[in-house]
């Protein structure tokens, strides 16, 4: 887990409470500073939190100073990879309103930040890549969650309620937005341009309902799809990447919003539901760790099983029957970041806190959640399709009649000509065996040409 710090309230006259020591953030409770050695008082006062980077960005000055460029080396790199590799990525940042949420994902028009950066690592690895035997497309969407409510924001309605979408569930799949709509770009500025309408349409959103922005959940999703040729046979990797921009923390705090949960349109239920969510993975993930210790000795060879399960009732059979129930279902945030927050995704969270003493609960809860959310333990895995072996006898008959024409008439086939007909068939009878998107004719159509 990340941290990050920024200065909004050290202008404001808060006194800095937070101090960045490499992996270490350490928080210090000024009012047990207050007492002679906090005599009569148990509370800490410095509490250490370890982390996998801690960035301080307070001041520019400061030689420590954490600009945008080095969280990108160490997050956004992180994020590229994975993708490349295919895995499905999440990278979410979470802190209090003010505390640099959207400045770490977004960033400002002199300050990118994360998520442009990563739109742009994409097109860079495309080109890098371009002599390699492999073709990308790239396909974005980006929704706002906003009371429990879907909204896209890049397909915006005539009317001037805002519509909202519906979440579903498929079998093999998972959670997905029904009717979000997905565009297809083909450079950085496309995808800078969608960014930019779609934030636009978010402040404007926020405006009408007469909220602020922070109310607001921002996932943009990049859906990455490679094709690629694995011992001469085509192969299709597939990733998702969700760059999450979250609503303020100080609603996460279960006691601070229990006794308001049925007054429904004020209550951010998702974000209370993150908090039980990412509770109780990192609880399960505990009882998964030390279930691994304790059978260690008697090992059976069988899989333990995904801390996430969400089948969680204590029935007192075993140290892995204990594992809690995990309610992904009870907020839309939750259940469409399922596979992100336990399942088979690399999730990297950035917690943004105020280095003022003035924010002291904030930072400790939202220090506390990363320190809890770090426990948790997922099962990346890489989505690979193989094709069928009904494709794979086109895709080689189709080999032996390119060569062959190749070998006869010594001539550059272009893409229209009857030769790339078993090709073509080829795909198109996976698409039907599959019921895949039809665009991934494109994909490999690319992939060919480029050969
Ligand atoms: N590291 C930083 N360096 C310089 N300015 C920053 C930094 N982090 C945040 N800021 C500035 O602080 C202000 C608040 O930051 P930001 O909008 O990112 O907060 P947020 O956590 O997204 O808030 P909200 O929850 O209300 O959306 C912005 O003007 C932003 O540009």
């Amino acid at each position: 887990m990340d941290l990050c710090l920024v200065s909004r309230e050290t202008k404001e006259g808060g006194r800095i409470i937070v101090e960045v020591d490499g992996k270490v953030a350490k928080i210090r409770n000024l009012k047990v500073d207050g007492r002679p050695d906090g005599f009569g008082d148990s509370r800490e006062k410095v509490v250490a939190f370890g982390f996998d980077y801690c960035y301080w960005s307070v001041n520019p000055e400061d030689p420590q100073y954490a600009s945008q460029d080095v969280v990108f080396q160490d997050l956004g790199t992180e994020v590229l990879s994975g993708a490349a590799k295919g895995y499905n990525i999440c990278l979410f940042a979470y802190g209090q309103t003010g505390s640099g949420k959207t400045y770490t994902m977004l960033g400002t028009p002199v300050s990118v930040g994360l998520t442009p950066r990563i739109c742009e690592g994409l097109f860079l690895r495309e080109d890098d890549c371009a002599p390699l035997p492999s073709s990308c497309r790239i396909k974005v969407s980006f929704l706002e969650i906003y009371n429990e409510r879907v909204r896209d924001l890049l397909k915006q309605s005539d009317q001037k309620k805002a519509y909202t979408l519906r979440v579903r569930e498929h079998p093999e799949m998972g959670p997905y937005v029904q009717g979000l709509s997905q565009h297809v770009v083909t450079n950085y500025k496309q995808v800078i341009q969608l960014l930019e309408e779609g934030i636009a349409n978010r402040i404007t959103a926020a405006t009408h309902v007469h909220e602020a922005s922070s109310r607001s959940h921002a996932i943009f999703t990049i859906y990455y799809t490679q094709a690629v040729l694995e011992n001469n046979l085509p192969l299709e990797i597939a990733s998702k990447i969700n760059l999450v921009d979250l609503a303020g923390s100080e609603r996460a705090d279960p006691s601070y919003c229990k006794d308001r949960l049925t007054e429904g349109a004020n209550i951010n239920k998702s974000l209370v539901t993150l908090g039980i969510v990412i509770s109780t993975l990192a609880q399960n993930s505990q009882v998964f760790s030390s279930c691994q210790s304790l059978s260690s000795s008697a090992s059976d060879g069988g899989d333990s099983g995904v801390p996430s399960s969400p089948s969680g009732t204590s029935s007192g059979r075993g140290p892995s029957q204990r594992q809690s129930y995990i309610p992904y279902r009870d907020s839309v945030l939750t259940w469409l970041l399922k596979d992100s927050l336990g399942g088979n995704s690399r999730t990297i969270m950035v917690a943004t806190v105020s280095p003022a003493h003035t924010s002291y609960s904030e930072t400790m809860s939202t220090l506390r959640y990363a320190s809890n959310a770090k426990n948790i333990i997922n099962k990346p895995r890489v989505n690979e399709v193989r094709p069928s072996s009904e494709v794979l006898v086109w895709y080689s008959l189709h080999q032996v009649l390119l060569s062959f024409s190749l070998f006869i008439t010594n001539w550059e086939p272009d893409t229209y000509s009857p030769i790339y007909m078993p090709w073509r068939l080829c795909y198109l009878s996976d698409l039907l065996l599959k019921g895949r998107d039809f665009s991934n004719i494109s994909v490999y159509q690319n992939h060919l040409e480029r050969l």
